[in-house]
């Protein structure tokens, strides 16, 4: 039977509308905005594109939008010292300095300035280990997104064999903290696991993200598992146009999956959602309205 598909335009849309609701009442009985403060470093055209998007529905949400666009060889001190300013803005709720940045700075030297309290990328160390000790954190927002689409189609996902095939610190990492917390049993597979389609093939829920377009193979696939693709690669077609694919071989593994998301309409939307909600989640910490 083929598998469910997973609608991660529907899933985001919900998350946005809940977001809006909570601005709206921040709005009415606090007197206060949200705001989300993106920094973009460089060129990079599908970099542009998603930061537009981000801020496009910042102010949908009904939140302010800061956008910073910095020339491809601006000295690193400049954006350190951008950091800092926007540390200092109370305007300012969260920060997102857009990756990877130029090679002739420190990625971790960037991030690590970064207010954690401001951090909705959930990048910063301080986050990073509130997540793996399970205190409340801002977790990185597509390991979050991919929990609620995987817990769309099955609520509890306690118990299950998880294997999260990518070890970044972006994405495998935290996916696995996630996991662990939805009492998931978590194997963390990379590009030395041995037997990788065997290890697999064990798994009743599958998260992709590898970054590499179709690299998951449908055989590898346990009849109905929950197939979450992380990956968004640009190929080229037979006709020579682009299109854009998953780490999953997507069509094949749609044929024994129990459910599957598609790239793109997956995982992508609900990365900026997630967004979103951690920029509201990080102005009710910094004002002390945290939610129980
Ligand atoms: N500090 C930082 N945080 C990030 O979260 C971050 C980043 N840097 N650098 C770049 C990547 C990439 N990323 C995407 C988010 C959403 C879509 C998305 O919405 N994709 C749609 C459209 C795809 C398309 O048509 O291009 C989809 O999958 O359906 C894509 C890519 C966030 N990133």
């Amino acid at each position: 039977m083929a598998a469910f598909v997973i609608d991660g335009k529907v899933i985001a849309a919900k998350v946005r509308a809940d977001v809006a609701a909570d601005v709206a009442r921040l709005k009415e009985q606090h007197g206060f905005v949200p705001g989300l403060a993106v920094v973009l470093v460089g060129e990079d055209p599908a970099s542009k594109v998603y930061v537009r998007n981000k801020a496009q529905q910042t102010v949908e949400c009904g939140m302010q939008s800061f956008e910073f666009k910095l020339a491809e060889d601006t000295p690193e001190e400049e954006v350190l010292e951008l950091v800092r300013k926007l540390n200092a803005d109370p305007a300012v709720n969260g920060i997102l300095v857009q990756m990877p940045l130029p090679k002739h700075m420190d990625s971790n030297k960037v991030l690590e300035l970064i207010d954690p309290l401001k951090d909705v990328d959930g990048f910063h160390p301080m986050n990073v280990g509130r997540l793996s000790i399970g205190e409340r954190a801002l977790a990185p927002c597509t390991p979050v997104g991919s929990v609620i689409l995987a817990r769309s189609f099955k609520d509890d996902l306690s118990g299950l064999n998880a294997v999260v095939v990518g070890r970044s610190n972006i994405v495998g990492k935290p996916m696995a903290q996630l996991l662990l917390r939805e009492n998931c049993t978590v194997t963390i597979a990379h590009s030395r696991t041995k037997d990788l389609p065997d290890v697999v093939r064990e798994a009743d829920l599958v998260v992709a993200a590898i970054g590499k377009p179709e690299f998951v193979k449908g055989g590898w696939i346990k009849p109905g598992a929950i197939v979450i693709d992380v990956g968004i690669n640009r190929v080229l077609k037979e006709d020579g146009k682009g299109k854009i694919v998953g780490d999953v071989e997507y069509a094949a593994a749609a044929q024994v999956a129990g459910a599957i998301t598609p790239v793109p309409g997956g995982v992508g939307p609900m990365t900026i959602a997630c967004l979103l909600k951690n920029t509201v989640e990080a102005a009710l910490m910094q004002r002390g309205l945290m939610r129980a």
